[in-house]
C-alpha cells in the first residue's frame, strides 16, 4: 500500500523521534510516501530549499495516489488538518493517531464523521499494535 503519512513541520519537531519509529514500522510492508517527515534533520523551517507552492502540489498529488493516509496528530499543525481535510474530500481511508497525554484533538476533526478511525495510544508499542490492527482490513 502506497501511505500519506501526515505529521508536524513547521506547527513544531518535538516528536521527530516518534515520526520516524511510525514511518520505519510502516515501511515494513508498505511505501511511505512521505519519509523526509521523520528526518531528524529537517527543522520547523521545513523543506525550505523547496518553494512552498511546490511542497503544496507535490504533497497533494502523494495524496490523490495514495491508499491510506496515517496521521499523527498529537502536536498540532496546520498542513495537517488541510491535508486531513483534503483527504475526506478524496474519500481517502485515513487512521489518526493521538497520544491525549500531549494535546487534546482539535473538534474539527475529533467532531468531523468521516474521521471515524482515531486512536489514541500513549507509547510507540501501543501505536504499532495499533497500525498491525488496523491495517490489513484498509
Ligand atoms: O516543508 C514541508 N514539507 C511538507 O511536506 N509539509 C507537509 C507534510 C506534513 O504532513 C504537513 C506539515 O504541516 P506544517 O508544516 O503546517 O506542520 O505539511 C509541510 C512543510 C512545511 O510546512
Amino acid at each position: 500500500m502506497k501511505i500519506y503519512f501526515a505529521a508536524s513541520i513547521r506547527g513544531g519537531r518535538d516528536d521527530v523521534d516518534v515520526y520516524r519509529q511510525l514511518i520505519d514500522h510502516l515501511n515494513l510492508n508498505n511505501q511511505v510516501l512521505t519519509e523526509h517527515i521523520g528526518d531528524y534533520s529537517l527543522s520547523v523551517a521545513g523543506q525550505n530549499q523547496l518553494d512552498d507552492d511546490y511542497i503544496c502540489n507535490r504533497d497533494m498529488s502523494w495524496l490523490a495516489e495514495c491508499d491510506l493516509v496515517v496521521a499523527e496528530t498529537s502536536n498540532p499543525s496546520l498542513g495537517v488538518g488541510y491535508e486531513l481535510a483534503s483527504a475526506e474530500r478524496l474519500h481517502k481511508p485515513v487512521i489518526i493517531l493521538h497520544n491525549a497525554k500531549r494535546s487534546q484533538l482539535s473538534a474539527m476533526i475529533a467532531g468531523t464523521q468521516y474521521f471515524d478511525h482515531i486512536f489514541n495510544y500513549s507509547n510507540i508499542a501501543e501505536a504499532f499494535q495499533i497500525l498491525d490492527r488496523e491495517l490489513p482490513s484498509i
